[in-house]
């Protein structure tokens, strides 16, 4: 078999969906994008052509290394998510072209069911009490939601008191009946971080994610080491080169490699295994499409510290698309009380509605985040 034809399709609300074709018919597909940069992505995946077009589908190993290495530069969200995308398609494929899902090529399953959650509040966490009511009724207790606003470098005891006491509401109106991990996103500076962290430790949230940017991942140690919150970290780490030297340092007890940004199921298997080795849990970060979280959910599946898994059903991101839109086989994607069954379909399990694929990318609207900037006119960390 022979890979002839890449195809990439950006597609609302902010994903990039990649279509393989073959010389004997199969289709892969797969979702390389960084959300705000589609078409960096997408022109990065064309670049892959010279070493996919003509070769083997089946060797994933050694066109993952191609893809890596023979273009002398690598890493970074850019190349990573294309390589990722790519990847997908390639485990769709195989797992198409032997009949079986991809998990069951990686090892088999090491669970009956993977524990999923959503967000709640949206980029400015407000009114998150009604949106956490109405999944609390639908039998979800599993969220995340942004744990501050914009933060200074070095902010005010109101500022932190704003993002502790909306933190409040929620344990005085749910108790501990609910699980939440607050999403710092790269907002809080190294000193707020140690601040703020303190002052939200009596409301127990089950991780504080990007507590501080990945820039400063030598501060992870030293923040862990003044709190027992678990700290999390992934979605802007691309390859295991960077998250090796994360693990080594030590402090982050929740990897969130994102399976369209950190290489792809190939990748992501290997840092799901050193983690692993730290008695470190994953938790893949995925605030994508269904082809990104079919990918995350089989790494989930055959990996024992596989401890939750984010999708994006009702994130506040999906304006004009959501995430089982493009999927035909929707109940495959069912949540029961927040738990998701693996998918026994052969490749990724993801069937696609390739003619609704086509329409929407026609004239796809680019996605950008907003800009924010601090009192005084400076950027702020979004
Ligand atoms: O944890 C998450 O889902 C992420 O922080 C998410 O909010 C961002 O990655 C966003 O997708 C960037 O455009
Ligand atoms: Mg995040």
């Amino acid at each position: 078999m022979k890979i002839t034809r890449l195809t990439t399709y950006r597609v609302p609300p902010r994903w990039m969906f990649l279509r393989v074709e073959t010389d004997e018919g199969l289709i892969g597909w797969g979702e390389p994008v960084v959300e705000g940069h589609a078409h960096a992505v997408q022109a990065a995946v064309h670049e892959l052509e010279p070493y996919l077009i003509g070769q083997d589908p089946a060797r994933i190993n050694d066109l993952w290394q191609l893809m890596y290495r023979a273009g002398f530069y690598r890493g970074g969200a850019v190349f990573m998510s294309a390589i990722a995308g790519v990847d997908q398609a390639l485990w769709d494929i195989k797992g198409k072209a032997l009949g079986v899902p991809v998990y069951q090529l990686l090892g088999g399953l090491v669970r009956e069911r993977m524990r999923t959650y959503g967000w709640v509040g949206g980029d400015r966490p407000s009114d998150v009490i009604n949106a956490i009511r109405q999944r609390v009724d639908a039998g979800f207790s599993h969220f995340k939601l942004n744990g501050c606003e914009e933060m200074g470098l070095i902010d005010s005891s109101r500022a932190v008191d704003t993002a502790v006491a909306r933190v409040a509401e929620i344990r005085a109106a749910f108790g501990n009946a609910v699980e939440f991990g607050l999403d710092f996103h790269g907002r809080v500076s190294v000193p707020m971080a140690a601040v703020l962290i303190k002052e939200l430790e009596p409301l127990r949230p089950l991780f504080i994610e990007e507590p501080v940017l990945a820039e400063q991942a030598e501060h992870y140690p030293k923040l862990a080491a003044k709190t027992h919150l678990p700290l999390a970290a992934g979605e802007r780490m691309y390859s295991r080169f960077e998250f090796k030297r994360v693990l080594a340092a030590g402090g982050i007890a929740i990897l969130q490699p994102d399976l369209s940004h950190a290489g792809g199921i190939t990748e992501c298997i290997k840092i799901a295994a050193m983690a692993e080795a730290h008695d470190v849990a994953i938790a893949p970060h995925c605030p994508l499409g269904p082809i990104a979280l079919a990918s995350c959910l089989h790494v989930d599946f055959v990996s024992w510290n596989a401890t939750l898994q984010e999708h994006s059903m009702g994130i506040h991101y999906n304006q004009g698309g959501e995430v089982l839109d493009y999927v035909l086989n929707k109940e495959d994607f069912r949540l029961d009380k927040g738990f998701i069954a693996p998918n026994t379909r052969p490749g990724l399990g993801v069937e696609i509605n390739e003619e609704l694929v086509r329409e929407r990318s026609r004239d796809c609207p680019d996605w950008r985040n907003p800009v924010w900037r601090h009192a005084d006119g400076s950027v702020a960390e979004w």
